[in-house]
């Protein structure tokens, strides 16, 4: 017979009070904090600066496990004294569903919208203190809805994530009873040729998300949604195929919407719009003004003005924070040189995940 093993000096549950009262005793601190200053909490600021304060590499843990318990716990103690909320493209288990988890954990109240442009419209109208939004795929490009918004909107880019993206084939339906596939067209088109190649002949159907995407596909069969695996298992639906995506590396740059301007980190990117006159040679001396301060353009986008043909405006992004001289003086010449600039913000280089 086994002979009892020896008791351990500490049992789960004493472990767990104790982390509890140490969650407790960090949130009585962020509360007096946040009562003695003026200043506007600053949540996106404080889970970065946790980040690097605290050595994620030792323990058991993986890595990511421990960012992300940290991330729950700063963003709940910060939820707990002053609420607020973050607009994401819903419903639920959409890709940025899952971005904002991963940027902010899950200890804010993560408001669900229909469309990205109401994301832009929660943050401005200040019903939601943030907003998250997809900026740019590695596959399929810029997401021109949020360029759209971006030129006409007052809030700012305040962070960025970078969110490995993997869709699957969901359904209720064997792959050869499908008769329609629905999904986002940006998530359509980063799985174009696993679909045609597949899928050749079968409806594609364009949807608001791919969450809404996965919500139709569960009420009717034939239907199969391109979707998070996470949407899947939401609705119950079965994966046909997973990781469809024709990019291995699928990434999707998320862009993190606010008011504030966040403080310099010394690893920090801006992200400008302006725009020149129509005239031969207006966007090469402009790229001379980006050479001659030697800042390396990371993002070039064109976008059509809307009701003027022929005219665009541009956004790009650099390296460096808007109050660095180099950058700061790029600013001005712009402002001299050209016929409007926005700086739509200047924020902490994003992680992938
Ligand atoms: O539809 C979603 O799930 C989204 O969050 C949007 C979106 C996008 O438009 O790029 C986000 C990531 C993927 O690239 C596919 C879809």
């Amino acid at each position: 017979m086994n002979e009892p093993s020896s008791q351990p000096s500490e049992s789960l549950s004493e472990i767990d009070r104790e982390i509890l009262r140490l969650v407790n005793r960090r949130q009585q601190l962020v509360a007096d904090e946040l009562g003695r200053t003026e200043k506007r909490a600053n949540l996106a600021a404080a889970l970065l600066q946790a980040e690097s304060d605290v050595q994620t590499r030792d323990g058991c843990l993986p890595e990511a496990a421990q960012k992300s318990i940290l991330r729950h716990i700063v963003s709940a103690c910060y939820q707990a004294s002053r609420p607020e909320q973050v607009a994401f493209l819903g419903p639920v288990d959409s890709y940025s569903h899952l971005a904002a988890m991963s940027y902010f954990g899950e200890g804010l109240d993560l408001s669900p919208v229909s469309s990205i442009g109401a994301v832009f419209d929660a943050v401005e109208r200040g019903d939601c203190q943030y907003g998250i939004v997809p900026i740019e795929n590695s596959t399929d490009g810029r997401i021109v809805d949020t360029l759209g918004k971006l030129a006409d909107s007052e809030v700012n880019i305040i962070g960025e994530l970078l969110l490995a993206i993997h869709h699957n084939l969901l359904s209720h339906s064997e792959r050869d009873k499908i008769t329609q596939v629905h999904s986002k067209p940006q998530a359509l088109s980063q799985c174009r040729g696993w679909l045609a190649a597949h899928l050749p002949g079968v409806q594609l159907v364009e949807t608001a998300s791919t969450a809404a995407a996965a919500e139709a596909a569960s009420t009717t069969p034939g239907i199969a949604a391109v979707a998070s695996l996470a949407a899947g298992r939401r609705y119950g639906l079965e994966v046909v195929q997973a990781s469809i995506e024709d990019n291995r590396n699928n990434v999707t740059r998320f862009a993190v919407l606010g008011s504030g301007e966040p403080d310099p980190t010394g690893d920090d990117k801006t992200t400008l719009l302006f725009e020149v006159e129509h005239r031969p040679g207006a966007l090469a001396d402009v790229m001379g003004i980006f050479r001659d301060c030697e800042l390396n353009l990371t993002w070039i986008e064109s976008f059509p003005q809307p009701g003027r043909p022929n005219e665009y405006f541009f956004i790009v992004e650099f390296p460096g924070h808007q109050t660095d001289p180099a950058v700061a003086g790029v600013i001005a010449t712009l402002r001299q040189q050209t016929q409007r600039v926005a700086v739509l913000g200047s924020y902490p280089v994003g992680r992938k995940v």
